[in-house]
C-alpha cells in the first residue's frame, strides 16, 4: 500500500506527537502545556470532564485551529503546514457534533463529504455497509434516527480509507447494540493497522477497549498510560468478594485479622473485602487456609472510573 509512510508500518513508532501544546483564548487556558505520543495502531483514548480541552486538542492536531505555544507532528508532518496538507488526506474526523443536511440522503451525503474531502466516491457503498447504514442509503437524513445520524458521521470519517482516525464522542446517541458494533469496527480497523484516538465520557465503554489513554484536566495530562499501569500508579485498594455460607462470614474475619485489609463488609451471600494492592497474595493464602468454606473468590479492580477521579479531582 504505497500511501503507508515507513511510520506507519511500524507498530509501536510514534505517529502523532504533541510537544508543550497550548490554546489559550485571553485568560482561558484551554490546553496549557501538553505532551502526548500516540503509536502505530494505537487504539488511544482520551478522557476528562466537561471542558478539560479534549476538543480544543483534536481541532489543534487536525490543524483547524492554531496553537498558541508548541508543536504537533502527525506522521511526522508539523501541524499546520505543506507537509501535513499531504498527510491530511489520510486523517478521518469524526466532530462532537457533526453537521449532517437534512435534505440529503445517506448516500448523497457521502458522496458531498467525498467531494469536500477531495477523495474517490467508489468506496462509499462498502462504508455504508461497514457502519450499518445500507439499507438507508436512499432516505434523507432527516428520516434518520439519532444513531442513525452518529453512524453517517462515522461513515464520512472512514472516507479515503484514513490511517489515523480522531473520533470526538462517537457513541453518543448510539444503543449498546449499536456501541458494540461501533467497537467491532474499530477492532476491525485496527487489525488493519489505523490508528485512533478517541474521546468518551462513558468510562466503563473504553476501559477494557483502548490500548492506552491520557487523563485530561483544567488542560493538562493528568496521566498517561494503559489502564493497568494507571491502576497501579494510583495504587488503590482491591476488593475481593468470597462466597461463603452465612455461618462462615466469622471464619473469614478471623482469617484475615491481622492482615493490612480495610473494610469488610458482610453482603448478600458473601463477604466483600477491602486490601491494598501489595497484600493481594497474603489475603488469597488466608483465606485459603479456610480449606472448603469458601466457595468461589473474585477479585475487583478500580474501575476506570476510580483511577480517573483519582487523577482529575
Ligand atoms: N473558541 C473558544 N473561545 C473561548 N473559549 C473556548 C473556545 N473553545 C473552547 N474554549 C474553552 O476551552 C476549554 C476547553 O474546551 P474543550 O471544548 O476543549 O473541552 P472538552 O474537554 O472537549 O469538553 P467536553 O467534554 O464538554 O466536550 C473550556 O473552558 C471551553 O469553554
Amino acid at each position: 500500500m504505497a500511501d503507508i509512510s515507513p511510520a506507519q508500518n511500524d507498530p509501536g513508532a510514534p505517529v502523532i506527537v504533541a510537544r508543550g501544546v497550548r490554546k489559550h483564548y485571553g485568560p482561558i487556558h484551554a490546553v496549557d502545556g501538553v505532551d502526548l505520543e500516540v503509536r502505530s495502531g494505537e487504539l488511544f483514548g482520551l478522557i476528562g470532564h466537561n471542558g478539560a480541552g479534549k476538543s480544543t486538542m483534536f481541532k489543534m492536531m487536525l490543524g483547524l485551529i492554531p496553537l498558541t505555544a508548541g508543536e504537533i507532528r502527525i506522521d511526522g508532518a508539523p501541524v499546520p503546514g505543506s507537509d501535513f496538507r499531504t498527510v491530511r488526506r489520510k486523517v478521518g474526523y469524526l466532530p462532537e457534533n457533526v453537521v449532517l443536511y437534512d435534505n440529503l440522503t445517506g448516500t448523497e451525503t457521502l458522496d458531498f463529504f467525498a467531494r469536500l474531502k477531495g477523495v474517490s466516491t467508489a468506496n462509499n457503498a462498502a462504508v455504508l455497509e461497514r457502519v450499518g447504514l445500507m439499507h438507508a442509503a436512499k432516505r434523507r437524513v432527516r428520516e434518520y434516527s439519532k444513531g442513525m445520524r452518529q453512524r453517517l458521521g462515522f461513515a464520512q470519517a472512514l472516507l479515503g480509507k484514513p490511517r489515523i482516525l480522531f473520533l470526538d464522542e462517537p457513541t453518543t446517541g448510539l444503543d449498546p447494540e449499536a456501541i458494540r458494533g461501533f467497537y467491532a469496527i474499530l477492532r476491525q480497523l485496527k487489525s488493519e493497522g489505523v490508528t485512533m484516538v478517541i474521546t468518551s465520557h462513558i468510562l466503563a465503554e473504553i476501559q477494557e477497549r483502548v490500548d492506552r489513554l491520557a487523563i485530561m484536566a483544567a488542560g493538562k495530562v493528568q496521566a498517561t498510560g494503559t489502564v493497568q499501569a494507571l491502576r497501579e500508579q494510583m495504587d488503590l485498594p482491591l476488593w475481593f468478594d468470597v462466597r461463603v455460607a452465612p455461618e462462615d462470614f466469622e471464619a473469614v474475619r478471623n482469617a484475615l485479622g491481622g492482615l493490612p485489609v480495610g473494610a469488610i463488609e458482610a453482603r448478600d451471600g458473601h463477604v466483600a473485602v477491602q486490601c491494598a494492592r501489595d497484600a493481594k497474595m497474603a489475603v488469597i493464602a488466608a483465606l485459603a487456609t479456610l480449606n472448603g468454606k469458601v466457595r468461589d473468590l473474585t477479585v475487583r479492580e478500580p474501575s476506570l472510573e476510580d483511577v480517573f477521579f483519582g487523577f482529575s479531582d
